[in-house]
């Protein structure tokens, strides 16, 4: 294994950040250079520094590596940064980032909205990234380094968009989409993170700014690019959601309806084949993440459950069951994603494969 890249990590210490240096310590083209967090953590060994939660150990290669603040001369030397910053502060850090020439991509909501920043989900859009390869060739052309920043999704937007994608990818559009979430308490990060008094036996049926993330994103990942490199929002279709958090550690479970809006339907059985069928760019680009097949259909009626399908291709793959005709849409069906890796880390982690087979880093 030769990593060729070197990564750095914002958040280094949190529930994202912890991920990625579990998926980054394994990796064949990224080495982990470089660790960020506040200055709690700065100056210790990343042992010292992290209240490590995961349950495979530190790995050796992340042990040592002293914890930085999040300045931007401090990654002066990284290919690319992947950030897990709290949203409170990613703002102003990750544009310091930007602005010094550095490649970010983003897991806090901070730049979502942003008109010229691309928000990916690697497993449905990796075309929007074609905005940076032009910018990058840009640079390029002038003899000049491109500082840019790329979102990924909240994380229960990214599980709904992979089925959503695959069928309007077959069938054409959909008008509407309700979804209900039951989301993992991992979501919730580890500053403070949910107290086991409120969530214990119970489940909490509200997350902060949470269905309007699904509502919006999800039209910009299933929009399209402008001939102005713009991001053009897929409108036509509504979507309505509502957010519980539940006491599992890890992996959102979601219960969608949709209408087509197409008279023709597909049956069952085509919908299901469509969403086997459904190959992602990462795929068809061989990135060393990419799962081996994007969405698992389970027939089994009990599934998917979380703690028995959330790590499916090591995290990568969305699960999708219960596929069956809606009496009020057209079809519902259970869709279940790792929020920790293709809600977040492993998402990023994907936009930075993907920027790499195409020569952009
Ligand atoms: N958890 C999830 O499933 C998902 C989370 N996200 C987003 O990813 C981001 C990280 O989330 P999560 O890992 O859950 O959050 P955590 O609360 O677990 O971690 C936050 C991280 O930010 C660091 N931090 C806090 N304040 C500062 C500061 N002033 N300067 C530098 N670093 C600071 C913390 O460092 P320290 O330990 O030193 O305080 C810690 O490393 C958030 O924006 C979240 O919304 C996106 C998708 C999914
Ligand atoms: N809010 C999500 C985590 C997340 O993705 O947050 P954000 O969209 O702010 O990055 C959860 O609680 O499970």
């Amino acid at each position: 294994m030769t990593a060729t890249k070197k990564a750095g990590v914002l958040g280094a210490t949190g529930s994202v950040g912890q991920k990625f240096i579990l998926l980054l310590a394994e990796h064949p083209e990224f080495e982990l250079y470089k660790l960020g967090a506040s200055s709690r953590s700065a100056g210790k060994p990343y042992a010292e520094a992290v209240k490590w939660r995961q349950t495979a150990t530190i790995p050796p290669s992340a042990r040592e590596l002293v914890v930085v603040e999040c300045k931007a001369s401090e990654f002066a030397d990284c290919d690319v940064v992947f950030s897990g910053l709290d949203s409170d502060v990613a703002g102003d850090i990750e544009t310091e980032f930007k602005e010094f020439g550095l490649v970010v991509i983003s897991n806090a909501k901070n730049y979502r909205r942003a008109p010229d920043v691309p928000l990916v989900v690697p497993l449905i859009n990796a075309s929007h990234l074609e905005v940076i390869e032009r910018r990058v060739q840009k640079a390029r052309a002038a003899n000049k380094k491109a500082g840019y920043i790329i979102c990924n999704s909240n994380c229960s937007t990214a599980g709904l968009v992979v089925p959503l994608g695959a069928l309007i990818a077959k069938f054409g559009d959909i008008s509407d989409v309700t979804v209900t979430t039951l989301q993992a308490i991992s979501g919730a990060g580890f500053s403070p993170g949910v107290l086991g008094f409120d969530i214990l036996d119970n489940v909490i049926p509200y997350i902060s700014g949470e269905e309007e993330k699904l509502e919006w994103e999800t039209k910009k990942i299933l929009g399209s690019v402008a001939e102005d490199d713009s991001f053009v929002l897929r409108s036509t279709m509504s979507v309505s959601a509502q957010c519980n958090r539940v006491a599992v550690s890890d992996g959102h479970l979601e219960c969608v309806s949709i209408k087509f809006a197409t008279p023709q339907k597909p049956s069952v059985e085509q919908v299901k084949q469509a969403l086997r069928d459904y190959v992602s760019e990462s795929q068809i680009l061989g990135c060393p993440s990419a799962p081996k097949q994007c969405i698992y259909v389970l027939e089994e009626a009990d599934r998917p459950q979380p703690r028995l399908d959330r790590n499916r291709d090591n995290g990568y793959a969305v699960s999708v069951g219960r596929v069956r005709e809606d009496t009020v849409f057209d079809f519902k069906f259970i869709v279940l994603s790792h929020n920790t890796v293709i809600g977040a880390a492993g998402a990023g982690i994907l936009i930075a494969e993907t920027l790499l087979k195409k020569g952009l880093l």
